[in-house]
């Protein structure tokens, strides 16, 4: 299980710091959420830990899973799982396809076809497996999404506003099942949000951001 350590965290666009200098300890299986308004850099900082930043936004600090600094790596080779409000789906491949690409177990074709499968039915997706993921609903896509994040078993989960564009009721469950897994994988997991519903199912520490420039 990991540790996720942020270590004076600082991002500047043209010398100016987005924020104050940003120390947190994100243990595993809980959801810190991270809140603020508009530009204080939320997207931002989870860019800067996944190796993302624009040229434009330049960070420094120490990004550590358990005492293994990760900010030093190729953005591939932190293995930390993404999910953003929109789902992302692959369009050419169908709902299985988008799944099995996150598959990170090797085996025999049939031995990841019955695990992918195994992981559908465990979201409720049972059967769907050859549908075109544009015929699917948002919450249903949400899962997909998620389940190709999981399997390829990552290290942490950086969510941003992921339950953003859900209706009520599929943003309750997909939340649900998302702490869940988080939970139940012990992952250290990051959340942005604008929503104080999210904080509350989170139940974890909060990080509010001041935005530095506009204090
Ligand atoms: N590529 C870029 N070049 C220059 N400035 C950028 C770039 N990307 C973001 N910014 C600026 O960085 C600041 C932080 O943006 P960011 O998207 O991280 O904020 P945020 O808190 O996630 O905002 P929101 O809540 O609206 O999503 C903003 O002022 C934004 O304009």
């Amino acid at each position: 299980m990991n540790t996720l350590t942020l270590d004076e965290i600082r991002l500047r666009i043209d010398g100016q710091e987005l924020f104050p200098p940003l120390s947190v300890r994100i243990e595993p299986g809980t959801v810190t959420s991270v809140v603020g308004a508009s530009g204080s850099g939320k997207s931002s900082l989870l860019k800067f830990l996944c190796g993302i930043l624009p040229p434009e936004i330049e960070g420094s600090g120490a990004v550590r899973l358990n005492d293994n600094e990760i900010s030093t790596l190729p953005p591939q080779a932190r293995r930390l799982g993404l999910l953003f409000q929109d789902p992302l789906l692959f369009p050419h491949l169908d709902v299985a396809g988008n799944v099995l690409f996150g598959l990170r177990t090797r085996g025999t074709r049939r031995e990841r076809q019955q695990q992918v499968s195994e992981a559908l039915t465990s979201v409720g997706l049972a059967g769907l497996g050859t549908r075109d993921p544009a015929t699917l609903s948002g919450g249903q896509q949400a899962r997909v999404a998620l389940l190709r994040v999981l399997l390829a078993e990552p290290r942490a989960l950086l969510l941003d506003e992921p339950f953003r564009s859900l209706d009520e009721d599929h943003r309750v469950k997909v939340r649900e099942l998302v702490f869940t897994e988080a939970r139940r994988r012990g992952l250290p997991t990051l959340l942005v949000t604008h929503d104080e519903s999210d904080v509350v199912a989170a139940a974890g520490p909060v990080i509010r951001l001041q935005d530095s420039r506009h204090a």
